[in-house]
């Protein structure tokens, strides 16, 4: 593609590009300089979609992010939905069969973890879904197939699509009246904003106003509900964290995309009168959970005899703790978010009212040491874990949180169950079983734990 950089000044470049359409007599009139300008433009399109570099990571590749990542550039340029076979298949997965409360859900990032949960969840209880997600390579693909797989046989179906296509949220929305979208497609973790930083603003800044806009737009207009991040605390040192505290001090830049994405939902509240619930959640693990936390490489590399890099604070904020969150939680936080949503009051783009704007913490109001984590695997794996310690890097990490869930408690009715120590257990018990751990190839390493 370097051959179709200007090398010389514009005007001998013009003055050459002409001569190849020696049928126009008048180089400078009208129709060539479209034709000249319109060269340009093409030329610098292709050269940014083919010169941008791939993600620099071997495992933790691209993302949601189309200029950087081959096949999702594939994926949005080719078109693998619509006809009327997938239009059945649409409309059978937004089939109600629990009536006449049944809720019509677009989940968006349904092969991802939370949404893969929470899709087969409302699927059981009888409401209608339908999952849209771009299957990116962020991490394993295989994975999130394999999700796809079993919600396929609960009844629900994938459309394989990202959520900055507008084309396919129109189709979609005009083909099905939905009541509300479950908005979980994200680019998630903190750390590797360094590594790819346009994946956070194309997925989580972006690609949330591609689905407000569409939403906005829709005939009936759904309620929304999605996935914010106890990370928009940042800096905060108020503990535990409330909903009413700052959250204008983001410490990496994801936790600066899904702040911008509170204040983007403000707008869309205030402008076209969509219902709108943001869910702060808080480090949230379980089985088929995300291999880019710590929780899930962690398991990994104690298994391989691997040494494991466990962050220590800088100071007096010595002890670097989460609030762990277990996945069944966390989805019985978004399906009461979803069954309390009230109604959004626009339509065909209009406000008619005032409409909820809403946000909630959904932590387990337990903050639990890195190093207490990592105890409680060795335990289950029973393997002794090669830990390397080292002061937490300034790579957007925060050293601590916890929830204060007060209102959600009060809203929502929720009431997390599951300590760390269960959830794990359960985490790793799938783990084992999904990648066919054996037991006498865990021996090696020093034996597994058994039930
Ligand atoms: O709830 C949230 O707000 C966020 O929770 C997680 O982010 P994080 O809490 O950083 O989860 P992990 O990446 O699994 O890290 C857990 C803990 O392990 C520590 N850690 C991580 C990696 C490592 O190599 N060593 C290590 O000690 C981290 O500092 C952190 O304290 C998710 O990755 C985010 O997508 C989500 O928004």
């Amino acid at each position: 593609m370097s051959q179709m950089k200007p090398e010389k000044p514009l005007h001998h470049h013009h003055s050459r590009l002409l001569t190849r359409w020696p049928h126009h007599s008048n180089p400078y009139s009208p129709f060539s300089k479209l034709l000249f300008w319109s060269f340009c433009a093409l030329s610098l399109f292709l050269a940014f979609f083919l010169l941008t570099p791939n993600s620099p990571s071997p495992n933790l590749h691209s993302t949601g992010d189309p200029s950087q990542n081959p096949s999702l550039r594939r994926s949005l340029r080719t078109t693998n939905w619509g006809g009327p076979a997938w239009e059945k298949k649409v409309r059978s997965s937004c089939r109600v069969r629990r009536s006449p409360n049944g809720l019509t859900v677009l989940v968006t990032g349904a092969a991802g973890f939370v949404g893969s949960h929470l899709s087969a969840t409302l699927r059981r209880r009888g409401d209608g879904v339908l999952g849209l997600d771009s299957f990116n390579d962020y991490y394993d693909p295989t994975l999130k197939r394999a999700r796809q797989a079993f919600l396929e046989k609960a009844g629900v179906f994938v459309v394989e699509g990202d959520i900055n296509d507008a084309a396919l949220l129109k189709k979609l929305f005009d083909v099905v009246p939905f009541t509300h979208v479950a908005h979980l497609a994200a680019q998630a973790g903190v750390r590797y904003a360094l590594q790819n930083p346009g994946s956070y603003v194309r997925s989580n800044v972006a690609g949330l106003v591609s689905i407000l806009e569409a939403a906005k737009s829709a005939n009936p207009q759904p309620a929304i509900v999605w996935a914010s991040s106890s990370s928009v605390y940042g800096l905060n040192s108020r503990v535990p964290f409330s909903e009413s505290d700052r959250t204008d001090r983001p410490a990496s830049l994801y936790a600066a995309t899904k702040k911008a994405g509170e204040e983007i939902a403000h707008v869309y509240n205030h402008i076209y009168g969509l219902s709108i619930t943001g869910l702060r959640f808080f480090t949230v693990y379980g089985p088929w959970g995300r291999p880019d936390m710590a929780y899930f490489f962690f398991t990994k590399d104690i298994l391989k005899g691997k040494p494991i890099t466990v962050f220590e604070g800088h100071g007096s904020a010595h002890t670097v703790a989460r609030d762990f969150t277990y996945i069944d939680d966390v989805v019985r936080g978004c399906v009461a978010a979803l069954d309390t949503a009230g109604k959004s009051t626009g339509s065909g783009g209009k406000k008619r009212g005032p409409a909820p704007l809403r946000v909630y913490n959904l932590g387990n109001t337990t903050p639990v040491p890195v190093s207490e984590l990592v105890n409680i695997l060795e335990k289950l794996l029973k393997v002794k874990a090669v830990r390397k310690v080292v002061k937490m890097p300034r790579n957007g990490d925060v050293p601590y949180t916890h929830a204060n869930i007060s209102l959600a408690e009060r809203d929502l009715g929720y009431k997390p169950v599951t300590d760390l120590q269960t959830g794990l257990k359960r985490f790793v018990k799938w783990y084992l079983d999904f990648y066919s751990v054996k037991k006498e190839a865990v021996k090696e390493h020093g034996g597994l734990a058994t039930e």
